[in-house]
């Protein structure tokens, strides 16, 4: 259910606008991999790519390759539902569906991507699913009340969970924790590091300690000025970064001195 992504000289525009340039990275299966770095060299823009959701953007486009495993996300006859189905994505303000209970909202990927199950299949896999993002026992006398119900980090958790439904081989992380308090921010990067024993994991995180804490290897952009785009300036193990980083730039940022 893991599986290797490969970026090949990756170039993202919005229309005109060359937001990120040239980037070209492996991430590893069954890992945990954060991006940091300042605000606007494009860490969001390029966590898009790896799952078609930039194109959504009218004008947006990409040059080069994102493979998975070899096979090209942006091939000509991949079908870019197929790749989100995938692909599963958590964004930075959790967003249950307001209306649909705990059970529904898990099983909602499910019914887009249309398939059918009977009562008890689902009810196993909504039970399976929210005990891979450890919320089960919260939720399980209550899985008819609705998840916006739920604390801020329950709902995020439930949002990991209905990624997790679909089974994807990998699961992309826009600043997860962002709208947390510290106690659901210390559950949600305990199950990040859980998750990757069975997916690999791209998380975009502000918070460096947050990046020493749960990857495994870390990519730092940055960009030379405002309006040029955004570059892969490092990436390495996580250690390597935080502590022997090979470029100057990387130090600086991870040392507090800019950005
Ligand atoms: N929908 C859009 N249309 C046009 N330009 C955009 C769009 N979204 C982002 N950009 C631009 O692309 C560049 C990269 O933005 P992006 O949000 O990816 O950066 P980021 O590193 O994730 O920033 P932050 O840490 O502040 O979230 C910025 O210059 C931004 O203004």
């Amino acid at each position: 259910m893991s599986k290797r992504i490969d970026v090949n000289n990756l170039d993202i525009y919005y229309g005109d606008f060359h937001a990120v340039k040239d980037v070209t990275m492996t991430i590893e299966p069954r890992s945990v991999t954060a991006f940091i770095g300042p605000s606007g060299c494009g860490k969001s823009t390029f966590l898009r790519t790896l799952n078609r959701m930039h194109e959504v953007i009218p004008g947006a486009r990409v040059d080069g390759e994102v493979l998975i495993d070899g096979q090209n996300l942006y091939g000509k006859d991949v079908d870019p539902v197929d790749v989100r189905r995938q692909v599963g994505m958590v964004f930075q303000r959790p967003n249950p569906f307001p209306t649909m209970s705990i059970k529904e909202n898990v099983l909602a990927g499910l019914r887009l991507n249309s398939r059918r199950m009977s009562g008890k299949a689902a009810d196993e896999l909504a039970e399976q699913a929210l005990r891979g993002a450890n919320l089960w026992n919260e939720v399980k006398d209550r899985l008819d009340k609705p998840g916006a119900g739920l604390s801020g980090g329950q709902q995020q958790r439930l949002c990991i969970a209905r990624a997790i439904a679909i089974e994807p081989e990998v699961i992309l992380m826009d600043e997860p924790c962002s709208a947390l308090d510290p106690i659901s921010t210390l559950a949600i990067e305990d199950l990040i590091s859980d998750l990757k024993t069975d997916y690999t994991v791209v998380i975009v995180t502000h918070n460096m300690q947050q990046a020493a804490r749960v990857s495994d290897k870390t990519g730092f952009f940055n960009l030379k000025a405002t309006g040029q785009p955004g570059e892969l300036v490092e990436y390495d193990s996580t250690q390597t970064i935080f502590n022997n980083p090979t470029k100057k730039a990387t130090e600086d940022y991870i040392s507090g001195r800019f950005g």
